[in-house]
């Protein structure tokens, strides 16, 4: 869903402007540590929805550069805090990186984050980040998830994406923060 969203590594002019570097958004959009972690404090109670996992998806000239094969497993879910729906996640993996870590393709309704970010040897790549147009957003409305997502943005949205690594697997996670997070209202 998110592979062809206009990413760019630094955090664009508008993202000065419309969230200026001290707001809140522009600091959750630029924290290095795990959501999954962040979202538990911030919220009275925190769950992962699974939207759907697809196996050997081709992936764009872009993933496949991030990932090192041409073809991966991905994994979509909703991050809910206290039930709104705050972050759509979208996770790659590799075939390889799937064959060394089974526990990536059984997740289900466990936090990604937890697996990764409990490895002594994670590291994170710099961001990407892609402001959505209202076409982009009405899109993942349609296609992804239609009832939580079913509201209409008063502005743009906000994505990020980075390759978490630990030795054995690298997963590409883009993050788009929903109209519900607390982050566009503060
Ligand atoms: C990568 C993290 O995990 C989060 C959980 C995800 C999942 O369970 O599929 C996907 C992306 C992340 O927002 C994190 O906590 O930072």
């Amino acid at each position: 869903m998110d592979a062809h969203w206009r990413w760019q590594f630094a955090a664009p002019v508008q993202l000065a402007s419309t969230a200026d570097s001290n707001s809140s958004l522009s600091h959750w959009l630029q924290d290095t540590g795990s959501l999954t972690a962040r979202l538990r404090q911030h919220c009275k109670q925190f769950r992962v929805q699974l939207l759907n996992t697809r196996a050997n998806v081709s992936l764009t000239p872009s993933q496949a550069n991030w990932l090192g094969e041409t073809h991966g497993y991905c994994r979509e879910v909703l991050l809910l805090c206290d039930e709104q729906p705050w972050i759509y996640a979208s996770s790659l993996y590799s075939n390889t990186a799937l064959q060394a870590v089974p526990a990536l393709g059984g997740l289900g309704q466990k936090a990604l984050g937890e697996l990764l970010f409990d490895h002594p040897q994670l590291m994170r790549s710099q961001f990407e980040f892609a402001q959505l147009t209202a076409l982009e957003s009405q899109q993942l409305t349609q296609q992804v998830h239609p009832s939580p997502l079913n509201m209409h943005p008063n502005r743009p949205l906000w994505a990020r994406r980075s390759v978490l690594a630990i030795p054995q697997a690298s997963v590409l996670v883009s993050e788009l923060f929903l109209p519900a997070a607390s982050p566009y209202q503060e």
